[in-house]
């Protein structure tokens, strides 16, 4: 993979400077390049792959859906890092300076940072993971808009996009009862969703995901987890990230994936939707 994330940012960089590869055409030839290395360098699609590649894969779905959760299990299966842009954010936002105070501004309105700010973000953790070897990815909160995704196409092959669904009342209930513990990093949430069937189907029942009591008296929520913010959250996911779905159902990588409950009722049938074991389903299923 070596090279492409450095590539993410000069693609990033020629399209910000509105360097439309028709009417350059050194851009046209540097981006067919790019192309021809990642395809080289990542090989075809496919899980176990010849050249040592594992999956390059990206979770879509509206704030509060749990693709973090799902995510990050299957991180752990597939054994590639789980990268979610919206924790890289909140590291820089974590971190003394003048980027930290403008992400601050942007993320507690509930509006999307720059395509350049991300990128840079994402490219600098890319790269980090390649001197590590990494040799893979499941991408969380990346790409948002038709823009981020374009980049993205033009620099790397992504196997598949999943993109997570639930039903909209119960995605505002889900933000507001997402805690972490300040101490051990653990995610939680207090809410307690028990809705009617729609059309007649069963009642969708998601419990809590409760902390163990040596976490409850550190639960902290995220500055950007009140209504206001998740709401505004929730419209720019409908004005921005909508159309990338239908970039990646275009190009026949979308699986859409409804999910039917909370973990333990949707993590099986997420494994058989992607056709993959989970050799330690029950355990983990049931955490
Ligand atoms: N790909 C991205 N493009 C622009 N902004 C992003 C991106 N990923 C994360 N962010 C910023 O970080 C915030 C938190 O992201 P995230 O944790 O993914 O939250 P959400 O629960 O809204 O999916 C977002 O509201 C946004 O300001």
């Amino acid at each position: 993979m070596a090279g492409i994330y450095r590539a993410i940012r000069t693609c990033a960089a020629a399209s910000r400077r509105g360097l439309a590869a028709a009417a350059d055409p050194s851009k046209e030839a540097a981006a067919a390049g790019l192309r021809a290395a990642a395809a080289a360098s990542t090989g075809r699609k496919g899980r176990d792959r010849e050249d040592g590649r594992r999956v390059q894969w990206v979770f879509l779905g509206c704030p509060g859906v749990g693709k973090g959760t799902y995510a990050s299990r299957l991180s752990q299966l597939l054994d590639v890092p789980h990268i979610a842009t919206g924790d890289l954010v909140r590291d820089a936002l974590a971190a003394p300076g003048p980027l930290s105070k403008q992400l601050a501004e942007i993320v507690n309105h509930g509006k999307l940072v720059s395509d350049e700010i991300i990128i840079n973000l994402l490219s600098k953790r890319l790269e980090e993971g390649e001197e590590k070897g990494e040799l893979g990815f499941i991408l969380d909160g990346f790409p948002r808009t038709i823009r981020q995704a374009e980049i993205l196409e033009g620099v790397t092959d992504i196997d598949l996009v999943i993109n997570l669904k639930l039903r909209e009342e119960a995605l505002l209930a889900k933000c507001l009862g997402r805690r972490m513990c300040s101490q051990c990093g653990g995610n939680f949430n207090v809410a307690d969703i028990n809705i009617e069937g729609e059309n007649g189907g069963p009642r969708m029942y998601m419990p809590p995901l409760l902390p163990p009591p040596q976490c409850e008296s550190k639960l902290i929520s995220r500055a950007d987890d009140t209504e206001e913010v998740v709401k505004e959250r929730l419209r720019v996911y409908h004005d921005l990230s909508k159309p990338v779905e239908e970039f990646y159902r275009a190009r026949g990588k979308l699986l859409e994936f409804n999910l039917p409950g909370g973990i333990p009722e949707s993590w099986p049938k997420l494994l058989e939707a992607l056709n993959l074991d989970d050799p330690d389903n029950e355990r983990s299923a049931a955490a």
